[in-house]
């Protein structure tokens, strides 16, 4: 991990005047252009040029990252003393892990992954003992969920908003998918679909705390510095899939 990620006493106290909490946000919006959503392997994806396949080797090892989520969610909680914060922040743990509450059942975002792999043809025991996830992949992923346990519990909440930019890769993915793979059983994109209103709830929280607590310049250049890490693991993880599967030109 980069040293500067994990000793923020490296970073000048003053960075300058803030920026306003609408030009913060305008910043933190503009490091979506590199999102994975442009990443070769993705647009591949995205444009219907992908091999089964290559479309299962994703699925698989993206499931490395469904898992790992509630695990990164649970380490921002343990490192969290405020309950209203936690009280959000919980959800997010029950959305993946699915809930038996008072009789409302929900499988939850790990199980729907798992429909979307028999979806594509893998079998649930192939994903769940993890033996195609490639080892950039697994160290990409662990660094999130290292960086979560170690860091300040706004730190983590910050290198969640890539979420910010979440919601236009399920959207892309459920208009494209079913024109260019008509070989893919179409409930299996139930959890694209499900992420949409749960992205949009985790993003305002997420974003409320980023934006009340690095309040001063040298704060709010750190928090686009935990940003773009996050967006790097997502490009490695990206990197990793393409390095393993290829890339259709
Ligand atoms: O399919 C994607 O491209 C994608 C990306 C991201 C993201 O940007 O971190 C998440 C998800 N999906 C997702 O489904 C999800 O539940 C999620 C949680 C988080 C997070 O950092 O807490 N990111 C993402």
């Amino acid at each position: 991990m980069r040293a500067d990620l994990i000793h923020p006493e490296r970073h000048p106290a003053d960075g300058g005047t803030p920026w306003s909490r609408e030009d913060f946000e305008a910043r933190l919006r503009e490091r979506g252009r590199a999102y994975h959503i442009h990443h070769p392997y993705n647009r591949m994806l995205s444009e219907g040029r992908a091999t089964p396949e290559q479309v299962r080797g994703w699925v698989a090892n993206r499931y490395y990252y469904q898992i790992a989520i509630p695990i990164k969610d649970a380490a921002v909680l343990s490192n969290c003393p405020d309950p209203a914060v936690r009280r959000g922040w919980v959800q997010r743990i029950l959305d993946h892990d699915g809930f038996e509450i008072g009789g409302v059942r929900d499988a939850g975002g790990i199980e729907a992954w798992l429909r979307l792999a028999e979806a594509v043809g893998l079998a649930r025991e192939e994903v769940q003992d993890l033996r195609h996830v490639v080892p950039g992949v697994r160290f990409a992923v662990d660094a999130y969920v290292n960086f979560a346990r170690r860091a300040p519990w706004q730190e983590a909440v910050c290198s969640s908003l890539t979420e910010l930019f979440a919601p236009e890769i399920h959207r892309q993915r459920l208009a494209t998918w079913p024109g260019h793979y008509p070989w893919i059983d179409a409930e299996g994109l139930a959890y694209f679909r499900n992420r949409l209103g749960q992205a949009r709830r985790d993003v305002e929280q997420g974003l409320q705390v980023t934006l009340d607590h690095f309040s001063t310049r040298a704060l709010q250049e750190r928090a686009l510095e935990i940003l773009q890490f996050k967006l790097d693991i997502l490009w490695s993880l990206s990197d990793a899939l393409a390095t393993r599967y290829g890339v259709a030109a």
